[in-house]
C-alpha cells in the first residue's frame, strides 16, 4: 500500500469509527430519556420478564406501577427496589395495584386505580400471561378460555381502559409481550399459541389505528426465557403443570428424535435430509432465521435471548451455531402466514417417514439468560 492510499484510509476509518461512537451515544441518551421520569405500568411485575421490567425501569428513573395478582409480592418487590443500589438517575418510589387479568370485572377499577397512581400513563406494558401444556382432545374449555382471558382478554380490556388517556394526551406506548408462538403454532400448545396469535394480531391492528394519536404499539415476540412461566403452566384439567424442565416442546425421553422415530432409538437427521422430516427443521431454510440461539443450546449460559425476527413463508430455520444439521424436535412444525412456500394456510401434518441412520444431533429447548437491556432500544 502506497503513502497517498494509507493515508486516505486511516482518517476514514477513524472517521467511521467517531460517526458510529456517536450514534450509539445518542441512542443512549434517547433511551435514558424516553424513560426517566416516564410513567410505566408493568403487568405481572412480580415474576421473570416483568420483575425484570421493572428493575431495568425503575434503575432508568421510571415512575412505575407494578400489578400483580399478589399483594404481598408486590410490596415486597418495591422493598427490594427501593433498596436496590443508586443509579445516578433519580428513582421514584413505585406505586402498585393488585388485580386478576382472568378477571373481567376487575379491570376497569384497575385501569382506575392505575390512573390514580400518577395521573395518567406513558408506558402500558402487557407481560402477564400463562402458559399452557395439553392436548387439543384432552383439554377442557374452560382452560382454552382462562388462558385466553390472562394472555389476551385482560391485556385487551386493560389497553382499553387506558387508550381514552392516552389518546385525550395525545401521548402513549402499549406493549405487548407476546412470543414467538403468536406467530407459528406448535402441538400442545394450542391454548397458548392461540392467545399468543390474537395478541399478535389485535396490537397489529391497533397500531395501525392510535399512529394517528401518537400513540405507539409494540409487540414483542420472545423466544424461551427461562423463568417461572413453565412451572405455572397449566395442563388440560386446569391443574398445575409444575414442572421446570425449560421451556418449550420437549423432546422425548432419551434425547431429541426425528418425529418419525418416536420409541425408536435412532436420533438425528443427516445433512441435507431434513426436506423428508415433518419433525426436522433445516437448519438454515431461508435467509431468515426464526430462533437464533447464540451459544450452544442446553449448555449453561447460552443467550438465547428473546427474538424479534419474521416468519418468512416457506419454512421455519433454526441455525445452530455447530454447522449447518438438521434439528429434530418430537413434533410437527406447522407455519403461519403460508408455510409451504406460498400458501396461506398451515401446512397439513403428514405422517412422518421412518428415521434415517445416523446424522447429526441437535438439541431444542435451549435456555436463554434474561437481561434487559434499555440502551438496546433503537
Ligand atoms: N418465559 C418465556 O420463555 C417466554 C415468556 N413469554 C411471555 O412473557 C410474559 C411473562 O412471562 P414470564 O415472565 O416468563 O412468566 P412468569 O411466570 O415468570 O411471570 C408471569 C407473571 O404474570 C402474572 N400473572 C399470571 N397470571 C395472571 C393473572 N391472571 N392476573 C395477573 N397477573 C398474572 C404472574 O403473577 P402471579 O405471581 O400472580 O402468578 C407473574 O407475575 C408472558 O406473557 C409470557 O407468555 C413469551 C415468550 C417466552
Ligand atoms: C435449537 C432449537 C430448535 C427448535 C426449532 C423449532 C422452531 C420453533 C420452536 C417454537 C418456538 C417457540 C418459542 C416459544 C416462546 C415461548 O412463548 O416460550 C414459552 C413457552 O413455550 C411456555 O413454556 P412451556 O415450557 O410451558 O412450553
Amino acid at each position: 500500500m502506497d503513502l497517498v492510499t494509507s493515508t486516505a484510509i486511516l482518517p476514514l476509518l477513524l472517521g467511521c469509527v467517531g460517526v458510529f461512537s456517536l450514534f450509539k451515544l445518542l441512542q443512549w441518551l434517547r433511551a435514558r430519556a424516553y424513560v426517566r421520569n416516564a410513567v410505566v405500568v408493568v403487568t405481572g411485575a412480580t415474576s421473570g420478564l416483568g420483575r425484570e421490567c421493572a428493575r431495568v425501569f425503575h434503575a432508568a428513573g421510571a415512575k412505575l406501577v407494578l400489578c400483580g395478582r399478589n399483594a404481598e409480592a408486590l410490596e415486597e418487590l418495591t422493598r427490594e427496589l427501593a433498596a436496590s443500589q443508586a443509579t445516578k438517575v433519580q428513582t421514584h418510589k413505585p406505586c402498585t395495584v393488585t388485580f386478576d387479568l382472568a378477571e373481567p370485572g376487575a379491570i376497569v377499577g384497575a385501569a382506575a386505580e392505575i390512573l390514580q397512581c400518577f395521573g395518567y400513563v406513558d408506558v402500558l406494558i402487557n407481560n402477564a400471561g400463562i402458559s399452557y401444556r395439553g392436548t387439543v382432545v384432552d383439554t377442557s374449555l374452560d382452560v382454552d378460555k382462562r388462558v385466553m382471558e390472562t394472555n389476551y382478554f385482560g391485556p385487551v380490556a386493560l389497553t382499553k381502559a387506558l387508550l381514552p388517556s392516552m389518546i385525550r394526551r395525545r401521548q402513549g406506548h402499549v406493549v405487548a409481550i407476546s412470543s414467538i408462538q403468536g406467530k407459528i403454532s406448535v402441538p400442545f400448545r394450542s391454548a397458548y399459541a392461540a392467545s399468543k396469535h390474537a395478541t399478535q394480531a389485535f396490537f397489529d391492528c391497533l397500531r395501525a389505528e392510535v399512529e394517528q394519536h401518537d400513540i405507539e404499539v409494540t409487540v414483542v415476540s420472545p423466544g424461551y426465557i427461562h423463568t417461572n412461566l413453565s412451572l405455572n403452566a397449566v395442563t388440560a384439567d386446569g391443574s398445575n403443570d409444575g414442572r421446570d424442565h425449560g421451556p418449550g416442546p420437549k423432546p422425548l425421553a432419551g434425547g431429541p428424535r426425528c418425529a418419525g422415530c418416536r420409541g425408536e432409538e435412532k436420533e438425528g437427521c443427516g445433512p441435507g435430509r431434513c426436506g423428508a422430516f415433518p419433525g426436522c427443521l433445516p437448519a438454515d431454510s431461508g435467509s431468515q432465521a426464526l430462533l437464533q440461539p447464540h451459544g450452544v443450546p442446553g449448555q449453561e449460559g447460552a443467550e438465547t435471548q428473546a427474538l424479534l425476527v419474521p416468519v418468512r413463508a416457506g419454512g421455519a430455520a433454526a441455525r445452530l451455531p455447530h454447522g449447518d444439521r438438521c434439528v429434530c424436535v418430537d413434533w410437527t412444525g406447522s407455519l403461519p402466514h403460508g408455510g409451504g412456500g406460498g400458501g396461506s394456510e398451515s401446512r397439513p401434518s403428514r405422517r412422518p417417514p421412518a428415521c434415517p441412520a445416523g446424522g447429526g444431533r441437535a438439541s431444542s429447548g435451549a435456555r436463554g439468560k434474561m437481561q434487559l437491556d434499555l440502551n438496546s432500544r433503537t
